[in-house]
């Protein structure tokens, strides 16, 4: 067997750690962390390490460093971080999610199944599943939104949630709920309080002693996550276990996944469950996304235009958007992205999961590695004006949709995420038919927090306009 020697054994620059927090006070000062993060690649180098709490981490800050991480040495960095806050959210053990989980031989079954399914290619048949689970749930969608009152402050992004999950039911597992369906609003909200949570920072991941402070909100994510298991074994898999033919084709991910649970020994019954929640909860991603782009869009009327002038151009008026209709969007799918960059959602830490090393330092397994796309989305080394939103940057001049090589929003490598494709697909009809109905105005504060793809669980309100139908 080859022994890996590194190249240098010079230790990485960083910050000198305080006993106890390491160096947790040098980021405090900022919006993100990953701002702080930025602040101090200037002064200890595009790779530098840092300690937090007693975690030793690496900071890596640009694209080819980011690039070693994530795939030549994708392997040796296949771990995640141990946050107590993850263990709670899937029953005790993080290892229990697949997005959380370390690298494992069950966790490359798990992903190669939930591909085929969460991750339709173009012209695969689940694309055109994709897109008539679009279609039919954006009838009940308009019918839902049209009860809402009009040129007054409302709260869309309820509806908006369960018009997600409700995407995300029927193509995962071929249900769907009535809007009004008490259990049903409640899980949308719980899995949505989950996603603005677990898109937060908090010093507890790396203090543990800080623990009993933290207490009643740690038991807050049980309990909200046992909420969402009870619902999705008591509502959807239930039906689905007595329904089921092994004989016949998978109707959809639920069955693949029960057939799976009787092939594979390693396969437990939970983890069908947790799987289904992970995936389940993808849907919150979106609905905070298209929240993110109604944001940008009310900010700068001109965007709202342009993107109806093409859901125009392509329905005519005469009927909503599909997924078919993409190709002829490019400025629609550019607002998509430009959103992406500027929210700028940070990477899940990933964790070295042998000695190795990146560029030559040494890096010791354990050590958390913080993969700092905050740089690669925000820098103006590698964005004109980046402080601007400007989705023209995304289109080429003959007005196709192009992503520079460092864009990568969903990450890269074997741990990246599974769910891209579907959020494409749902956010494109969901912001276009709301566009090609309404023109849409701000009606609250708009706040958006930076380095972060979530708004709070009750966020701004808008106010909704009918459009002219003579102007469709
Ligand atoms: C705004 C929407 C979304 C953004 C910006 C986003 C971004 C990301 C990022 C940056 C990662 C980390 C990859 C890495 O560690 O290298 C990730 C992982 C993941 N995402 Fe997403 N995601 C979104 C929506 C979704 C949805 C809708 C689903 C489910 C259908 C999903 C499923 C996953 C899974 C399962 C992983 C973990 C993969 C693994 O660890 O092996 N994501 N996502």
């Amino acid at each position: 067997t080859k022994i890996r020697k590194p190249k240098t054994a010079k230790p990485i620059p960083g910050p000198e750690p305080w006993p106890l927090i390491g160096s947790l006070h040098l980021l405090g000062k900022y919006e993100t962390p990953f701002e702080g993060f930025t602040a101090l690649s200037k002064i200890y180098g595009d790779i530098f390490s840092i300690t937090m709490g007693s975690t030793p981490c690496v900071v890596v800050n640009n694209f080819d460093l980011i690039k070693e991480v994530l795939i030549t040495k994708g392997g040796d960095f296949g771990g995640r971080p141990d946050f107590m806050r993850f263990h709670k959210l899937f029953g005790g053990d993080r290892n229990n999610s697949l997005a959380l989980c370390d690298w494992s031989v069950l966790q490359k079954t798990r992903r190669s199944i939930a591909r085929t399914y969460c991750s339709p290619r173009f012209t695969s048949l689940q694309y055109a599943t994709v897109n008539t689970v679009g279609a039919n749930e954006l009838d009940a969608f308009m019918t839902e939104m049209q009860k809402l009152p009009l040129n007054t402050p409302v709260d869309i992004k309820p509806v908006v949630l369960a018009a997600c999950a409700n995407m995300f039911l029927q193509y995962m597992c071929s249900t769907s709920f009535p809007y009004d369906d008490q259990q049903f609003k409640k899980v949308v909200r719980d899995f949505d309080e989950i996603f603005w949570e677990i898109n937060q920072g908090y010093a507890v991941d790396f203090l543990p002693w800080l623990l009993p402070m933290y207490s009643k909100h740690m038991s807050k994510l049980s309990q909200w996550a046992a909420d969402i298991r009870e619902f999705i074994l008591a509502r959807i898999v239930q039906d689905h276990v007595n329904t089921l033919d092994y004989h016949a084709p998978p109707r959809d991910f639920t069955d693949a996944l029960l057939i799976h649970l009787r092939d594979d020994p390693n396969m437990e019954w939970n983890h069908i469950i947790f799987e289904l929640e992970d995936f389940i909860g993808g849907h919150s991603a979106i609905g905070n996304l298209v929240m993110m782009i109604l944001a940008s869009v009310v900010k700068y009327p001109e965007v709202a235009k342009k993107i109806q002038e093409e859901v125009d151009e392509v329905t005519r008026g005469q009927r909503y958007v599909n997924l078919f209709d993409k190709a002829a969007m490019p400025y629609t799918e550019a607002v998509l992205w430009e959103t992406l960059r500027k929210g700028s959602s940070p990477i899940v830490p990933h964790v070295a999961s042998t000695d190795t090393e990146i560029e030559g330092y040494p890096i010791k397994r354990g050590t958390m590695i913080f993969l700092n796309n905050y740089e690669l989305n925000l820098s103006p080394q590698y964005w004109d004006e980046p402080e601007k939103f400007k989705p023209e940057r995304f289109l080429s001049p003959a007005g196709n949709v192009v992503k520079p090589a460092h864009f990568i929003p969903f990450s890269t490598g074997k741990r990246t995420c599974i769910g891209q494709r579907l959020v494409q697909c749902f956010s494109f009809i969901i912001v276009s038919t709301l566009l090609q109905n309404y023109n849409i105005t701000p009606g609250s504060e708009i706040k958006i927090k930076p380095g972060c793809v979530a708004v709070p669980p009750d966020c701004f309100k808008v106010i909704l306009i009918p459009r002219n139908l003579k102007s469709n």
